[in-house]
């Protein structure tokens, strides 16, 4: 509670601590100058029965003056949040993408229990920053509540009761109120992920060719309404509970103030109060309910805030602990780096992250660990590895002994499912094996930080990432230190056979790729892959190469002809190794070793005349294979 109360205010500090002060100044007058003017009216009513004009006059004045500086107060105090809530809006969304884009391993993007707290997080982050401007407002109720009571007090100590014992179980009943609104979207956070998720495939480019083809949207808007009734039906539920908490807590309030003032008047009838006090009760009585009634509401919202800071202090933690090696040392660092993240222009941001690179690299150098080879003397070997993913029992990898050792390329076969693509995330430090152990040239890879190891590997994948960025943009983004670099740009392209397909764009690499642009340009299948590949050449000597089946929009020829070169390039550079991932077997007989996998095991390895020789699993995928072109 105490710590999550410290980020939500170092947040607010953190945006600006000008503004943060003001608005600490003029919630502190504003809370006096309300008090003040039912202290000034009780006066003008008593100077008025007893006859002084002249000063009553003088006290109506002074109410007068107060109540038009609480106006003008409030709306100072208005104006400034607002602009401190959007400042602060803004920086926690960065904050929230630079550390979900910084964690090494990708187990948070793909785990629902880690999604549904992401997706909560990212939906209230607008609370975090109206839960300090409830903050604010609790200050200045409670100050303003504080001295009604003192001046509730003077009139009759059970008047003060009367009010004051109506409050409290009111706010209980709020809060209660606002922990039912938080669990219900809390439940239907996995539902309203889903139903996003359906919408958006019926409302998205990528999406749209296959959907209208099999005439599949009202059938998936259908769904996503069906989602959308659940989570609605839940955020109702809740949000009746709520009113009916909250219309409870108003009548308590009521009950007190109308005791209070029937107990005042009752006073007054017996002479021990003075008709002026009457009225102070029936103003401050007024402004004692509405404060109170503000203050709980209030609090319902610094109590959401709270929650969401909670989760955010989480998703900083979780963080930490994922990024042993380039963990974060202070509170400002995730901060500095959304706000480099963010700046300008986008060539402004592929500089801003060249210079965050080489500094994560700096720090992640500091902070120890192993050094990847520069280059292999034996290779990759990897020891009964086995692998389940996290939140799943089913392995999915299961006692891998494998050698890949320097300078080869190394087919990866299977079926579909058989645990390819999950053995190169593990290779690619995207994921920790469950069992055993990877070495590079002897190292355990978990020793080496994956930052270190990340700059030594180049991989694309076959879900390759369509950015809508120029195209020089797009290729440089491969190697940020270099992204700006056109020879660098030029050369990957040229590794990658890209060449031409950026000299058919209109203005060459300046062209803007994707719908998002006005008169963007959108490329086919085949050449986005074929500028993928180039993203991938930006790294002129990586260790290991791993291209998986990110040729499936070229032709069988073609895509031999791309693997022949990246594997004749690696080998010069380092013995570097290169994993090839291909259903095609012209491709795959191409590489040194072929390791065939079924059912998360290897079935067999060797090389393409050996294991056709052995007339096994290779034999018959192959054979598979072949029919299938023949029939
Ligand atoms: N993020 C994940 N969480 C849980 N299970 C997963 C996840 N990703 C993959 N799997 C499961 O792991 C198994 C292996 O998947 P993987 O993607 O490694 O197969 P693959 O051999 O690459 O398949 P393909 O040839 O179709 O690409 C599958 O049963 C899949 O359902």
């Amino acid at each position: 509670m105490t710590a999550t109360l410290r980020t939500l205010l170092t947040l607010a500090w953190r945006t600006d601590r000008r503004a943060f002060l003001a608005m600490a100044v003029f919630l502190a007058l504003g809370a006096v100058s309300q008090g003040l003017v039912g202290v000034f009216l009780r006066a003008l009513t008593d100077t008025a029965t007893a006859g002084h004009g002249a000063q009553a006059s003088l006290w109506g004045l002074a109410a007068g003056a107060a109540l038009a500086t609480g106006v003008a107060l409030g709306r100072a105090e208005l104006a400034l949040m607002e602009e401190l809530a959007e400042r602060m809006g803004l920086s926690v969304q960065e904050e929230i993408l630079t550390l979900t884009s910084g964690v090494p391993t990708i187990e948070h993007l793909e785990r629902p229990a880690y999604l549904d707290k992401l997706t909560t997080l990212r939906d209230e982050s607008r609370q975090l920053y109206f839960a300090v401007w409830a903050l604010a407002l609790v200050a200045e109720h409670a100050v303003q509540i504080g001295l009604g009571v003192v001046l509730m007090a003077a009139v009759h100590p059970l008047v003060t009761l009367l009010l004051g014992g109506a409050v409290l179980p009111s706010l209980l009943v709020r809060g209660r109120a606002a922990r039912h609104v938080d669990a219900a979207t809390e439940r239907t956070a996995e539902t309203a992920r889903l139903e996003q998720h359906l919408s958006e495939s019926v409302t998205t480019p990528r999406t749209a060719k296959e959907i209208r083809l099999s005439r599949a949207a009202p059938a998936l808007e259908a769904m996503a309404a069906h989602r959308w009734e659940e989570v609605s039906a839940g955020s109702s539920r809740a949000g009746v509970r709520a009113a009916l908490l909250t219309f409870a807590g108003s009548g308590t309030f009521l009950a007190g103030y109308v005791s209070a003032l029937g107990c005042a008047a009752w006073l007054a009838a017996q002479g021990r109060a003075t008709p002026g006090d009457v009225v102070l009760v029936a103003t401050v009585g007024v402004q004692l309910v509405t404060q109170a009634s503000r203050l709980a509401f209030h609090v319902g919202s610094v109590a959401a805030g709270l929650r969401a800071a909670a989760r955010l202090a989480w998703l900083r933690a979780y963080a930490r602990t994922h990024t042993p090696a380039s963990a974060e040392s202070d509170d400002d660092a995730p901060h500095a780096r959304a706000r480099a993240a963010t700046k300008g222009h986008t060539r402004e941001r592929g500089r801003d992250h060249s210079r965050e690179h080489g500094r994560d690299h700096g720090r992640d150098r500091a902070a120890g660990g192993a050094e990847p080879p520069e280059s292999f003397a034996q290779g990759i070997t990897l020891r009964n590895v086995s692998f389940t993913y996290p939140g799943t029992t089913r392995p999915v990898l299961r006692g891998i002994d494998l050698s890949l050792p320097a300078g080869a390329t190394v087919a990866l076969v299977g079926s579909h499912g058989s645990g390819k693509t999950t053995l190169v995330k593990l290779l690619c430090g995207l994921y920790q094996p469950s069992g055993g152990e990877i070495l590079l040239d002897g190292v355990p890879l978990r020793d080496v930080p994956a930052v270190r190891w990340r700059s030594r590997i180049s991989a694309v994948f076959q879900d390759w990432v369509p950015f809508e960025l120029t195209a020089a943009e797009t290729v440089g983004i491969g190697d940020l230190p270099r992204m700006d670099d056109r020879t660098a740009v030029d050369q990957a392209l040229e590794r990658a056979g890209a060449t031409e397909v950026v000299a058919g764009l209109p203005r060459g690499l300046d062209t803007e790729l994707g719908d998002s642009f006005e008169g963007g340009m959108t490329l086919s299948g085949g050449q986005g892959q074929r500028l993928a590949l180039a993203r991938a050449s930006m790294r002129e000597e990586p260790l290991l190469l791993v291209l998986d089946e990110p040729t499936a929009s070229l032709d069988a020829p073609a895509e031999s002809a791309v693997f022949a070169r990246y594997a004749q390039a690696a080998r010069r550079h380092r013995a570097a190794i290169t994993l090839l991932i291909t259903h095609r077997f012209p491709t795959v007989r191409m590489a040194d070793l072929i390791v065939v996998l079924d059912g998360g095991r290897i079935a067999e390895q060797g090389g393409h005349g050996e294991l056709m020789a052995r007339q096994g699993r290779y034999a018959e995928l192959h054979a598979i294979q072949r029919a299938a072109a023949d029939g």
